[in-house]
């Protein structure tokens, strides 16, 4: 499969043949605290395919940050991890992601196959090196040419010249495309990106945006996550919609946009300024006690006796979606 028959497919996974580049089934996360426990991610299925930008929204603490650090092995000691994260490469056997162990993680996936935008970029940088010297160090360990950080930087909007400065030099903004130009100096196939437009102004917002979307149209992966919509709905070909740690609804972007099925994700356009302008009113669970049921059902307008019971998983004509009312106007045509 091309990149073109990628993007030519709508970005609707069921057009393709190939598997994808990212298989997450089943996935969950859970912290111990003394007396509680955090269910960051629960039973959370997603694809991601070569060609594809899938972008993860929602508010926050709904367990975006986390699904990532899952993916490439950065969770804390406090942290389960259960379920199945494949990742394929060509010519190669997968590797599951949550049973690989910390040794391949870091020489094999972290860096090389998998990239991070990471959402703190000010904590991730080592303080007493200039970015120039951290993008070198980088450059080499993947075998790249230690020239390419000018390009790398003017790739990310940052002048050169910036690259001489040491972290604590830099602005939010500077910093956040120091680090995007670290997570792309080895060209990683699947690339993660965490809120990797902060800090930054609406014209460089839009150029990171762009060169992920340019990164997925020479055929890389991307995943993209955001709690601004109006960025997904920019680049994405796809995306997920999480509440209180699960996906709620994932479908091609143009569906999900022009036509919301479930409940939360129709409520979250709604808060956007060029629609009704109305934040979801309420608040999102506590992780450390999920009802059984449907966790949005207390905020949502469609929700009735049945909601008490864990909504299904049910397969639409593009996409899934898991809730007992789903929008009619929002099924597949
Ligand atoms: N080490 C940890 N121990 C306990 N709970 C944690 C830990 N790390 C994260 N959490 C909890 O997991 C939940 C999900 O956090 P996460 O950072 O994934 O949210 P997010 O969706 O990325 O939010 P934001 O949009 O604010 O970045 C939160 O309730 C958070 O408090
Ligand atoms: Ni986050």
């Amino acid at each position: 499969m091309t990149v073109t028959d990628a993007l030519a497919g709508t970005g609707s996974p069921a057009h393709h043949t190939d598997p994808p580049m990212l298989d997450v089934d089943g996935l969950g996360v859970r912290f111990r605290l003394r007396d509680a426990t955090v269910h960051a991610v629960t039973d959370l299925r997603l694809t991601v395919r070569a060609g594809e930008l899938l972008a993860i929204v929602g508010e926050s603490g709904c367990g975006k940050s986390v699904l990532a650090h899952a993916l490439l092995g950065l969770l804390p000691g406090n942290a389960t991890v259960t379920g199945r994260a494949l990742l394929r490469h060509p010519g190669t056997e997968p590797v599951d992601l949550v049973t690989c162990g910390q040794r391949r993680l870091a020489r094999q996936v972290r860096g090389r196959r998998v990239g991070l935008i990471p959402q703190s970029p000010a904590t991730a940088l080592n303080p007493v090196r200039t970015g120039r010297r951290l993008l070198a160090e980088t450059l080499r360990a993947h075998g790249r040419d230690r020239d390419d950080a000018d390009r790398l930087a003017d790739d990310v909007g940052l002048d050169p010249a910036d690259l001489d400065r040491y972290p604590h030099e830099l602005s939010g903004g500077m910093a956040q495309r120091l680090v995007s130009a670290l997570a792309l100096a080895p060209d990683p196939p699947l690339l993660i990106a965490d809120e990797p437009t902060t800090g930054l102004d609406r014209p460089l917002v839009d150029h990171t945006l762009d060169l992920l979307r340019r990164r997925c149209d020479a055929g890389a992966a991307v995943v993209l996550i955001t709690h601004d919509l109006a960025a997904a709905r920019r680049v994405a070909d796809t995306v997920a919609v999480m509440y209180a740690s699960r996906v709620v609804e994932h479908r091609p972007a143009d569906a999900l946009f022009g036509s919301p099925t479930h409940p939360y994700a129709a409520a979250l356009l709604d808060a956007l300024p060029d629609r009704a302008f109305r934040p979801v009113p309420g608040h999102p669970p506590m992780l450390t006690a999920l009802p059984e049921g449907c966790a949005f059902a207390p905020r949502c307008p469609r929700r009735t006796d049945r909601c008490a019971a864990p909504p299904p998983a049910t397969t639409t004509g593009d996409g899934t979606v898991a809730c007992h009312h789903p929008r009619s106007d929002g099924a597949a045509a």
